[in-house]
């Protein structure tokens, strides 16, 4: 399975096809959906998650709520392109045009890609860097996420996320698969500890005063994944690996961590090993899950547990210092609408980027033109490996 997204923020639309999924899959474009709308929510957010409604639409490869096998499309309108029309349409400005509306950027962000985007691509107008760099595009990646997530729901594998770190506000509490499900999803920033919700939102409020922005960390967990998945025989065939590079390839996110993560440098290898059991129901299980679902980039069919942190919006409405690019003189940053905190729906994008690289890796190892074929081919293998 492979895909690309294409989209500028303000533009007119985001569209995604994907291709090498299973015919015959049943896809619910609600739930779907309704995986994007919790994408545009989290305190924190900026004025335009109010302007988009998250919809879309399949352009191709579903018919009657089942996938063809081939190519998905799907799109995205921006709602916000009606305000930008002249600004961004493909059309070329009249000269007056271009005095009164181009609104041409100059002054880099720190933190943002501006400024090296625009050495690279030799763009003057940093906006032609600003809309492709921006996280809209992560808009994209959830649609297709959503559908992997339709792929791993009709296998009985189950994913979800949550927010564990805000700035400097922790919630230490452990959750199960269902209570994360249960409690993030009414929590105003995904967090399952009702009263660290209210830190949260203080905090986010006191950084947006004082025109500064805030980041946090996102733990990801899949419940049932295929034993197997991945392999140890090379660089590139890692699972663990693969995600990581998608987590790390979502806008503002820096650092990646499975199980215990970095705590794992002060643990003794007694206390971090997982040791292994048996039995006949279950086939081989781990007595603890420190490793968080991976040995020798392989799934041992244990929780995958994705823990990642995001760094703070670098669009400050008090802005730090940068250098205008056309007199090189000292200037404050460019002032964008902007997010104060992103976290709560960065952890959707985070469960999203993991859906697609499991999906894609399930269906590497399995045989894949039918939905049933491949359902049975991981029963067979399912079984193989407990009985092993
Ligand atoms: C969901 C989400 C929303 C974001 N919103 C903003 C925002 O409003 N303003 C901003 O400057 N950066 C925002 N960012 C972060 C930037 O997109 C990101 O820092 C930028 O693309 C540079 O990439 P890098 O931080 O990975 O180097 C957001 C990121 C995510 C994941
Ligand atoms: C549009 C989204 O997030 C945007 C990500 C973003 C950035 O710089 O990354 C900047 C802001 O864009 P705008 O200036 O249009 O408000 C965010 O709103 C979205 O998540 O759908």
């Amino acid at each position: 399975m492979r895909f690309l997204t294409s989209g500028e923020s303000h533009g007119p639309k985001l569209t995604a096809i994907i291709e090498g999924f299973p015919s015959n899959l049943p896809v619910d474009k609600e739930r779907m959906e309704s995986e994007l709308f919790k994408r545009q929510g989290g305190y924190g957010r900026g004025r335009r998650m109010q302007i988009e409604k998250d919809s879309f639409e399949f352009g191709s490869g579903v018919r009657h709520g089942k996938t063809l096998g081939s190519p998905i499309m799907i799109e995205l309108t921006n709602d916000d392109f009606k305000s930008w029309t002249k600004i961004m349409g493909s059309d070329p400005l009249s000269p007056e045009e271009e005095d009164t509306l181009k609104r041409v950027i100059t002054k880099p962000r720190p933190g943002h890609a501006d400024l090296v985007g625009g050495m690279k691509y030799n763009h003057r107008d940093l906006r032609n860097i600003l809309e492709r760099s921006s996280a809209r595009e992560t808009a994209a990646r959830v649609a297709v996420g959503a559908l992997c997530k339709e792929l791993l729901h009709a296998l009985d594998i189950d994913i979800t996320s949550r927010v564990k770190q805000i700035g400097e506000v922790v919630d230490e509490g452990e959750y199960s698969y269902s209570e994360i499900v249960e409690k993030a999803a009414v929590s105003s920033v995904r967090m399952a500890d009702e009263a660290k919700t209210k830190e949260c939102e203080a905090l986010i409020d006191a950084a947006k005063k004082k025109g500064d922005s805030i980041g946090g960390i996102v733990e990801v967990i899949v419940n049932n994944p295929v034993p197997g998945l991945g392999s140890h025989v090379h660089y590139d065939r890692k699972l663990d690996a693969k995600i990581a590079g998608s987590v790390i390839s979502i806008n503002a996110f820096k650092g990646v961590e499975f199980g215990l993560g970095f705590k794992m440098a002060s643990t003794p290898g007694s206390k971090v090993h997982d040791e292994i059991l048996y039995n006949e129901a279950e086939g081989y299980t781990r007595k603890s899950n420190n490793l968080g679902g991976f040995e020798g980039g392989m799934t041992t069919g244990m929780p995958i547990v994705v823990n990642a942190v995001m760094k703070p919006i670098p669009t400050l409405y008090k802005p730090l210092m940068s250098v205008d690019i056309n007199t090189k003189e000292p200037f404050k940053a460019t002032i964008e609408r902007s997010d104060a905190c992103a976290v709560p729906a960065a952890s959707v994008v985070c469960e999203h980027m993991v859906a697609i690289e499991l999906a894609t890796s399930i269906l590497d190892k399995f045989p894949h033109d039918d939905f049933e074929e491949l359902k049975q081919s991981i029963e067979q293998y399912k079984t193989r490996v407990r009985e092993y």
